[in-house]
């Protein structure tokens, strides 16, 4: 895989529009994030769209509810034939399990593969203090992601979503098989906003992810096609 196909970028706009005009800025692009925004404003017509442009698609939907919920939930998103979708570990062993069979149910009745599932461990916005003060969750914030990775793993997803931080102490205990994406990937030069856990593109790589999700600092780029090549550079120059 080169390193252009390990970048995911969200398509974090409103409207298919504004989707068609990203995806047409950025034709290197091989595998595009469709998320809530996008999702809830338009529904699924963006996934048609980029599955007759061949890229692949990280549906990032963040399912969260009750087992049976996140299980129908799960079950209609493999209709689609997308390549991954997302499901918080937080939802529990028993959503984790009942997600995995729904899968394979919907990806028989869509006629595709069935996705990849990947679990949320701990959404990169947020930092050991969020998680101690806000979410009163009483163990550390490195611990944590790693529990819930676990989780998945023992429950049959594929991989998880983690920021660089935690990435290569979760590449060390779940092995190379699953699948590791980040997030929360800030070149030097771009702003940080409301990432808390970052890294630069070249560190979370080294680190051990699978792919990285690098959205603003490309999308909202004077010349995103000019982030997007510097990022490239960036890693091919990694060794
Ligand atoms: O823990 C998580 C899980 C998902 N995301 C999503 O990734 C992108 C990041 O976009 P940037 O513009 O590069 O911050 C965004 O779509 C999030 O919904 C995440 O950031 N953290």
């Amino acid at each position: 895989m080169s390193v252009s196909d390990r970048i995911i970028v969200p398509l974090d706009v409103a409207t298919e529009a504004d989707a068609i005009a990203l995806i047409e800025k950025l034709p290197q692009v091989s595998f595009w994030k469709v998320g809530l925004e996008l999702f809830v404003s338009r529904g699924s017509e963006i996934l048609r769209i980029l599955k007759n442009r061949e890229k692949r698609i990280f549906l990032d939907l963040k399912f969260h509810d009750i087992p049976n919920t996140v299980a129908g939930a799960t079950r209609a998103a493999a209709t689609y034939g997308v390549d991954l979708i997302t499901i918080h570990a937080v939802a529990g062993r028993e959503a984790l399990k009942r997600a995995v069979a729904a899968s394979d149910e919907g990806a028989k009745a869509g006629g595709c593969a069935p996705p990849k599932l990947i679990a949320i461990t701990l959404l990169t916005s947020l930092n050991s203090r969020d998680l101690a003060f806000d979410l009163k969750v009483p163990i550390e914030l490195p611990e944590y992601a790693l529990q819930m990775a676990l989780l998945a793993q023992e429950t049959g997803l594929h991989g998880a979503v983690c920021s660089p931080h935690e990435v290569s102490q979760l590449r060390q205990v779940c092995g190379d098989n699953f699948i590791l994406i980040c997030p929360g990937v800030r070149p030097k030069w771009s702003v940080i906003g409301d990432q808390r856990r970052t890294m630069t593109p070249g560190e979370a790589i080294k680190a051990g992810a699978d792919y990285l999700v690098i959205g603003r600092p490309i999308t909202t780029a004077s010349n995103p096609l000019d982030a997007w090549e510097k990022i490239c550079d960036e890693l091919s120059s990694i060794n």
